[in-house]
C-alpha cells in the first residue's frame, strides 16, 4: 500500500501553496502550483504543473510547474516521508528556469533551492 501518496493539498515554509489531483496508476499526475513568492513583479497567478511518482511506500517524484505569469519553468524533486508523528513531509530540491533575451546572460539564469513541504 501506499504510505505517502502525493495527492492533496500541500504549504511550504515560503507561503505557496500546492494542490496535486489524482495520482494516477502509472504514477503520474496533474496539479496546480500559488506560489507565495516571484523573482519577478507580475502579478502571481495559479499555475499548472504535471508530474510523476513511484508507487512505492515512500515515493521519489518530480513535477514541472509552467509559471502562467513569467516566462520561467520550476523542476522539483524529492521524496515523500513520514515524520515521527505519522504525517507526511515531502523533502524537495527545485531549480527555477528564467528566460532571458540574451544568451550572455544564460549562466545567471538558474536558480537552485531545496524547501519542504506539509499539508495543508
Ligand atoms: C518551494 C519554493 O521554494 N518556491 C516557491 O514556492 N516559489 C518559488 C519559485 C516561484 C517562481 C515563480 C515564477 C518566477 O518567479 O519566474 S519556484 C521555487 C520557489
Amino acid at each position: 500500500g501506499q504510505k505517502c501518496n502525493l495527492a492533496g493539498q500541500w504549504k511550504n515554509d515560503l507561503g505557496s501553496e500546492m494542490t496535486i489531483d489524482t495520482v494516477f496508476k502509472n504514477g503520474t499526475f496533474l496539479g496546480k502550483y500559488l506560489t507565495a513568492v516571484s523573482s519577478t513583479n507580475k502579478t502571481i497567478v495559479l499555475s499548472p504543473l504535471i508530474g510523476y511518482q513511484q508507487l512505492t511506500d515512500l515515493p521519489s517524484f518530480g513535477f514541472t510547474v509552467k509559471w502562467l505569469f513569467s516566462n520561467s519553468i520550476t523542476v522539483f524533486t524529492g521524496q515523500c516521508f513520514l515524520n515521527t508523528s505519522g504525517q507526511r513531509v515531502l523533502q524537495t530540491s527545485w531549480l527555477l528556469r528564467s528566460e532571458t533575451q540574451d544568451p550572455q546572460n544564460n549562466w545567471s539564469q538558474t536558480r537552485l533551492g531545496y524547501n519542504i513541504f506539509y499539508p495543508l
